[in-house]
């Protein structure tokens, strides 16, 4: 074997290894699922049992009451005796209405049940006169029911529905033990137990149906939602690069057409094609460089592929001559087109994030969200994804399932227990350093850069020690930033050299001394949104290395925020039923803050109170909203005490004057934060910069009209339907909001004004419009290819 073939096959063993390793994993987790669901199981069915029990010490209870008034008879005002004329278990009750309410009525019956009224009005008999005896005897035959152990009853003038004198023996009813009934007390509450519990069963199975039924649609939406992105992201990029056809199978033909009058290579006299598979690691190596040919009159240059059938995705760059020139690389990142059909599958990555915020069991802000997020995304396509957390005593253990200490080791001083636990379906490590660093009941705000680059250190120390050798560690903003040094530093010759180091900042507000130190060290970066990217571009941190840093939007979780399955409101919707849905949101919204129920547009506010967020223009939005006869729902919490106390003391006074028409509510409240997507009709984001911003996002999900301020993601995801609608299009959408310039009230007014004025004035548009934004995907299904792409392009150094 010469060296390179040796090369070759140590990679392969290696691989081979590492697929053989995730096998084991995935077959661990579908056993640790197994047994917790198996353990779920016995939890459900041991609570429905418990819940029979103490509904059956109720009725027990009440009935013993009960049994304590009945009698056997009642001397000449009724009494029970085996009935002479038919057989088996009927009765006859007598009944003397001499001096009773009825002593005059034409007609006598009873309106009965049994076992106090368990089971309502159930027996209804009418009475004969015994003419043979002294009184105003009548009696009755009556069957009772199996299980009665008391006789319940009023006598009446006429049948149910058609009485209007009773005897209900002054309204305590008459009650009677019945004779030589079948059942013993105790048989009956075990029969009883026993009937409960199945019903609850019953129940319990007919719920969890009707949520696999809604899981299922919510899949079968997303799927769609997923392949329709694929389709729009595939046209987006048609002035530049399509295939034919558009989607491209395994083993078939395709024709790649360039346009390189958009590109660097505009008027190059010749093109080339270079073009491979598999993220460029298909066995049979890159395809011979081939010269395009003209396509039609117009600029347009087309090379013919043939795609082997184990291809997943084809790969391609373009070039001024056959060796060497100018590229279009697409920025370093190359061209990528998802082939289907392939008998191969992608090759697996290792990817293990290390951060200090992670919803839902650690979130203060947006990286919270986006850490749980990514990752999940990035787990649904193939790869393994781990994220390793500080074990902060305020940490929200109840999202944390089958939670366990893992390990324990010293380092740094102090002994480091680490836990294990699944958070929505991802392996957590949680570091816990016995020397009390995360025991101090807050996130951020003590001494955190020493905390913080401990932790750092210890999750390397953590992930060397336990040969996890992960193809990506990726870390996020600069409470995680030392990641990418102390790698370079410490780990970069060890066991993990192989491994890579990809940054993402998602403020670049905060530690920029540490965020412009990780951009030297790692190996790629990213921010959060293209604009943001652009921003940020010539800020001393990040200018010197431009060229490894990429604008990557931000998504939400399909499955975290989903209107459809949402427990926190009142009625589930989708874009079909969204009217409907938001109405009765709205309407919760209302009753829960004692808002007025009135025709008027709701403008909800969800956010951290700070500058960024423009804090002004928040104000005068509340205030201008309210003018035009809207009511305003606000949730923030400001980290600054003076802030907050600002906002406290503008809640009262809005109180006061608005009464009714606004709340401000001043803290952290994740279910409600749903409520008030669900039930508002605009959701207004007047910040100063935004890297991203979710807020936005998860609005259009809810179908709620994004107002906002043109920066950052924002300028990215909300195009105005006044002035954006070309902006829109060339990335084949519609205009989904409403949107203002500059940092002041007349901005603010602009967007404001329109929309409550489209909602007043043309309803009809405006729903039509929430429909169109539930119907956009601002999900991870793009985002996350790019992430994977990013990677793959790490790898290559
Ligand atoms: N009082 C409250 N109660 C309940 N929930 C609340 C809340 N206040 C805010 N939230 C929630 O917190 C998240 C905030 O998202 P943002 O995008 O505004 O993030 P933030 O500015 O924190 O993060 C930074 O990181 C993110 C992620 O990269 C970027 O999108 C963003 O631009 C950047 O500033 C949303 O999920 C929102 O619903």
């Amino acid at each position: 074997m010469n060296e390179d073939l040796f090369e070759d096959f140590l990679v392969k063993e290696k691989q081979r290894e590492l697929e053989k390793l995730a096998m084991e994993e995935a077959e661990r987790r579908t056993q640790t699922e197994e047994q917790r669901r198996s353990k779920e199981a016995r939890a459900a069915d041991e609570a429905v049992r418990a819940q029979a029990k103490a509904e059956i010490e109720i009725k027990n209870k009440k009935l013993q009451s009960m049994l304590s008034l009945a009698r056997t008879c009642v001397d000449n005002l009724w009494y029970i005796e085996a009935s002479t004329d038919t057989s088996g278990d009927t009765i006859r009750l007598y009944y003397n209405r001499n001096s009773r309410p009825l002593a005059h009525s034409t007609e006598i019956w009873m309106h009965g049940g049994y076992n106090n009224w368990s089971d309502g009005l159930s027996i209804v008999e009418s009475f004969v006169k015994c003419n043979d005896r002294d009184g105003d005897w009548w009696y009755a035959d009556v069957i009772p029911p199996e299980k009665a152990l008391v006789l319940d009853w009023v006598f009446a003038d006429g049948p149910a529905g058609n009485a209007r004198n009773y005897d209900n023996n002054a309204r305590q009813d008459f009650h009677a033990i019945l004779p030589n009934n079948n059942v013993t007390e105790e048989g009956f509450w075990v029969q009883e137990e026993q009937n409960i519990y199945t019903r609850l069963l019953q129940e319990r199975r007919e719920k969890e149906e009707t949520m696999k039924r809604k899981a299922e649609r919510s899949a079968n939406i997303k799927a769609e939602m997923k392949a329709k992105t694929m389709r729009r992201f595939l046209l987006s990029q048609k002035h530049i690069v399509y295939t034919e056809p558009l989607e491209i199978r395994a083993g078939t033909t395709v024709d790649v057409l360039y346009n390189p009058s958009n590109t660097v290579l505009n008027g190059k006299p010749e093109v080339w094609f270079r073009c491979s598979f598999n993220l460029w690691m298909h066995p049979s190596g890159a395809l011979p460089p081939q010269k395009m040919v003209k396509s039609g009159d117009g600029p347009l240059l087309k090379a013919t592929v043939n795609v082997p059938p184990d291809a997943y995705m084809m790969d391609f760059v373009f070039s001024e001559w056959e060796e060497d020139g100018i590229y279009d690389n697409r920025n370093g990142m190359d061209y990528h087109i998802p082939v289907s059909d392939s008998i191969e599958t992608e090759n697996y990555m290792r990817i293990i994030h290390i951060a200090v915020e992670m919803a839902p069991v650690a979130k203060v802000g947006g990286l919270g969200d986006v850490v749980t997020s990514l990752s999940r995304a990035v787990q649904d396509l193939g790869h393994t994804v781990e994220v390793i957390l500080p074990k902060y005593d305020c940490l929200n253990q109840s999202s944390v399932k089958d939670l366990h200490l893992y390990q324990s080791f010293s380092w740094g001083g102090t002994e480091i227990k680490v836990w294990v636990g699944r958070v929505e379906d991802l392996t957590v490590y949680f570091l816990e350093p016995q020397n009390g660093m995360f025991g101090v009941g807050c996130v951020y705000g003590r001494n955190d850069d020493r905390r913080f680059g401990f932790f750092c250190h210890s999750a390397l120390e953590f992930i060397l020690q336990n040969e996890f050798s992960p193809h990506i560690i990726h870390c996020h903003d600069w409470s995680s930033a030392p990641v990418a040094w102390l790698y370079k530093e410490h780990y970069s010759q060890s066991r993990m050299a192989s491994t890579r180091v990809v940054f993402t900042i998602h403020n670049l507000e905060f530690g920029a001394h540490y965020i412009g130190k990780a951009m030297t060290y790692c190996d790629k970066a990213t921010t959060v949104s293209p604009t943001y990217s652009r921003d940020v571009a010539g800020h001393g941190a990040i200018a010197p290395h431009r060229e490894k840093f990429y604008g990557i939007l931000n998504g939400i979780d399909p499955d975290i925020w989903d209107p459809y399955t949402d427990n926190f409101i009142p009625v589930p919707y989708t874009c079909e039923n969204v009217v409907e849905g938001k109405r009765a949101a709205k309407r919760a919204l209302q009753q829960k803050f004692g808002l007025q129920q009135t025709d008027v547009p709701i403008v909800g506010i969800i956010t951290r109170l700070t500058a960024q967020k423009g804090i002004h223009l928040i104000k005068h939005a509340i205030h201008r909203t309210l003018e035009s006869n809207g009511q305003v729902v606000l949730l923030g919490s400001a980290p600054d005490h003076r802030i907050q106390g600002d906002f406290c003391r503008l809640a009262d006074a809005l109180h006061g004057v608005y009464h009714g028409r606004v709340k401000l509510v001043l803290t952290y409240d994740e279910p409600l934060s749903h409520l008030i997507y669900a039930g508002s009709d605009f959701i207004i984001v007047p910040s100063i910069f935004e890297p991203c911003g979710l807020t936005q996002l998860v609005a259009m999900r809810y179908g709620s009209i994004p107002i906002v301020r043109k920066t950052g993601g924002l300028y990215d995801t909300v195009f105005d339907v006044d002035n954006d609608k070309d902006r829109a299009r060339s990335l084949g959408l519609e205009p989904n909001g409403f949107s203002f310039d500059g940092a002041d009230s007349n901005g603010v007014d602009y967007a404001l004004n329109r929309a409550i004025g489209a909602w007043f004035d043309a309803r009809d548009w405006f729903h039509s419009l929430c429909k169109r934004v539930m119907e956009q995907d601002w999900s991870w299904n793009r985002p996350a290819l790019d992430y994977i792409e990013l990677y793959h392009a790490a790898r290559k150094f």
